[in-house]
């Protein structure tokens, strides 16, 4: 890393990814040093001063025996959260191509547990996305007990949906129609509706037919993407669990398909698609004001 000049932070490399449209900005912190602010993430998140991306994604060495490494996500609010499943198969395919690890097998700690990532010999990675959890305290959803489907009064509105955790919080609802749905309108009420009380992500899903659904996810702390792992797990979950669906399902989103199969309760969901490298990049960070860098530091 070159020094910086007066008044200026590091160099941070980078490379800009996407899955499926969804994109990322991915930083290797096991090689360079690495700490953001939530407002610096937000700066670097804006598409038209900053970087531009749906969700950061930091590598880091792992705190765990048998992980390879900690994968730490942060949306372009600049909230740290639990689990990304298009930032999965985007990190895989990252720690090869760095050459970080050359397994194709690879086990990752998140916030929410260790996940294992396989990257296939066709641009295509599975991910083992865990067991759902439908424990309402667990998810968080405020109800009194475990339900497949939940009533819940938004604007002047009583929606039907199923609330789910794939590590971090989903509700999906059921439409005619993904294009026409309300995902504008409902999306960010539902987002932050008080009784998620964690916020979540608010999937919009469409059945075809048992083995094809359409989705457009409202992304908590990222607005509409144009396509979100976890809640395609989140919905086929959904669809499975009101009898809709059968185990392997193709899920279209606005960015492309995913593949999601799930066997019922106590079984982790098993997610396959793409991730593609689209650069690769540096940028000068602000420089800590001197006050902060002596906090952080205990130096001046
Ligand atoms: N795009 C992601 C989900 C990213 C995190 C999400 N916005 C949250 O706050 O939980 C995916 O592909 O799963």
């Amino acid at each position: 890393m070159s020094q910086p000049r007066r008044n200026q932070g590091p160099l941070l490399r980078f490379t800009k990814m996407q899955g499926l449209g969804n994109d990322f900005m991915v930083v290797d912190a096991i090689s360079q040093p690495f700490r953001l602010r939530p407002d610096m993430i937000r700066d670097l998140a804006d598409r038209n001063f900053g970087v531009g991306f749906d969700q950061l994604l930091v590598v880091e060495p792992p705190g765990l025996p048998d992980v390879d490494f900690r994968y730490r996500i942060f949306n372009a609010d600049g909230s740290e959260v639990e689990q990304c499943g298009n930032g999965a198969r985007c990190f895989a395919r990252f720690v090869r191509d760095q050459r970080l690890t050359n397994k194709r097998v690879i086990r990752v700690q998140t916030a929410k547990g260790v996940i294992e990532l396989k990257v296939g010999r066709n641009n295509l990675v599975s991910v083992n996305m865990g067991v759902p959890e439908f424990n309402p305290p667990a998810i968080p959803f405020a109800a009194d007990c475990r339900k497949e489907v939940y009533t819940v009064d938004v604007g002047d509105q009583v929606v039907e949906l199923s609330a789910i955790s794939m590590g971090n919080p989903h509700g999906v609802l059921l439409v005619d129609d993904v294009d026409s749905a309300p995902v504008a309108s409902l999306g960010p009420m539902l987002e932050k509706h008080p009784r998620f009380p964690a916020r979540a992500n608010i999937g919009f899903l469409q059945i075809q037919d048992r083995g094809h659904v359409r989705l457009r996810v409202f992304e908590r702390g990222s607005g509409e993407t144009l396509a979100c792992g976890s809640g395609a797990c989140a919905a086929v979950v959904a669809g499975c669990l009101r009898g809709l669906l059968d185990n392997r399902v193709e899920v279209e989103l606005r960015g492309g398909r995913l593949v999601i199969e799930w066997q019922g309760d106590g079984t982790p969901v098993m997610m396959e698609g793409p991730a593609t490298t689209v650069f690769e990049g540096q940028l000068r960070l602000p420089a800590e004001p001197r006050s902060r860098r002596r906090k952080g530091h205990g130096k001046s």
